[in-house]
């Protein structure tokens, strides 16, 4: 394992900001820290840097205690949401700042810089002055620059989010080609789920301090531990089910999820794992949001209120009746 986190604990005079957090990352892993606002994501990173004093715990990497290692002695890589970039250079010397930090010799950074900028998508960018980039185009200055000295651990806190939405979407797609294209180690902070599920293999859901669930992507996505940790992940409404036989059924109807023991089921569903349909359940439609792709509705059953789609073209609106069917796409069995 290259890197291992036991017992991290961290207060701020008597409030403990992260509690007991226990995390690992495999070499050439992306790790994505999830988390609402405030539930310690930025703290639990800045601990494992160096950059914050922990309360106790161990921060190791291959097996070796980092306690008296200082920051700048650790190896790693760091990405703020602000790229922090030095404004009075140019984007080769931001770049070959850290190059010159770690002893690179001098007559290396140029083909270093120009490699890295490659990497990066800004190929013939050095001589750019950086208060003349783009937030996007600044970001792959930063991301270059934390590259630069092959950092053994890229750390990387909220680094989209000052993005705006189009942007961000595609840089995220940008750098989880690079991260998996280089094979590189890194810990993602993010709130944004999306961003965790396009760049990590791995997610640990982090609420008020606690690691609440860590694994695959797909597996908390599909499974989250309870009806936090679902709500996080976009469930807005809970159905009660029994499964038998692949099928679950429960009040909204019935819905094939095939990998399920037999028995009581309880399903946490997003929006779209109801949709408007021809047949299935009843209920009468009491807002609708057009977005991007589809109609976001909000739908009045004969017991509870619930989240549901339909295609654009539906053409529903508040007052009309409508038919919901269940969606295995949108359902997470819970617990
Ligand atoms: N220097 C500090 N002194 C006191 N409390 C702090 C300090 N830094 C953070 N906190 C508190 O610790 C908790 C965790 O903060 P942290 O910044 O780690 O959360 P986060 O999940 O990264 O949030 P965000 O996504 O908003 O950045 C919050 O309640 C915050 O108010």
């Amino acid at each position: 394992m290259a890197l291992t986190v036991r017992g991290l604990t961290v207060h701020y005079g008597s409030f403990a900001a992260v509690r007991e957090a226990r995390l690992d990352i495999a070499d050439g892993e992306v790790l994505a820290l999830l988390g609402p606002s405030g539930s310690g994501k930025s703290t639990l990173l800045r601990a494992i840097t160096g950059l914050e004093p922990m309360t106790s715990g161990e921060v190791c990497w291959d097996g070796t205690d980092l306690a008296t290692v200082p920051v700048h002695r650790r190896g790693f890589g760091l990405v703020f949401q602000d790229g922090q970039l030095f404004p009075h250079r140019d984007v080769a010397a931001n770049i070959a700042f850290g190059l010159r930090m770690h002893g690179v010799p001098k007559a290396q950074h140029r083909a270093r810089v120009e490699r890295l900028l490659d990497l990066v998508g800004l190929k013939g960018f050095e001589r750019r002055r950086v208060t003349e980039l783009s937030g996007g185009q600044a970001q792959r200055v930063a991301l270059a620059r934390a590259l630069a000295p092959e950092p053994r651990l890229l750390l990387l806190d909220e680094p989209l989010s000052g993005l705006d939405a189009g942007l961000r979407e595609q840089l995220a797609i940008d750098l989880a080609d690079l991260l998996r294209r280089s094979k590189i180690t890194a810990l993602l902070v993010t709130h944004d789920q999306e961003e965790a599920f396009t760049l990590a293999d791995r997610v640990a859901v982090l609420d008020a301090g606690e690691i609440r669930q860590e694994g695959a992507v797909r597996s908390v996505w599909r499974n989250p531990a309870d009806d936090e940790v679902a709500k996080f992940l976009g469930a807005t409404s809970f159905v009660e089910g029994v499964s038998a036989g692949g099928i679950v059924h429960t009040d909204l109807g019935e819905v094939a999820l095939p990998d399920l023991a037999d028995g009581p089921v309880r399903l946490g569903l997003r929006p779209h794992a109801l949709r408007a349909d021809r047949t299935g359940v009843s209920g009468e439609v009491t807002a609708a949001v057009h977005r991007r792709e589809h109609l976001r509705l909000v739908v009045k059953l004969e017991k509870s209120t619930v989240d549901a789609v339909a295609p654009v073209t539906a053409d529903l609106r508040a007052g009309d009746p409508v038919r919901l069917e269940l969606d295995p796409d949108g359902i997470a069995v819970v617990g």
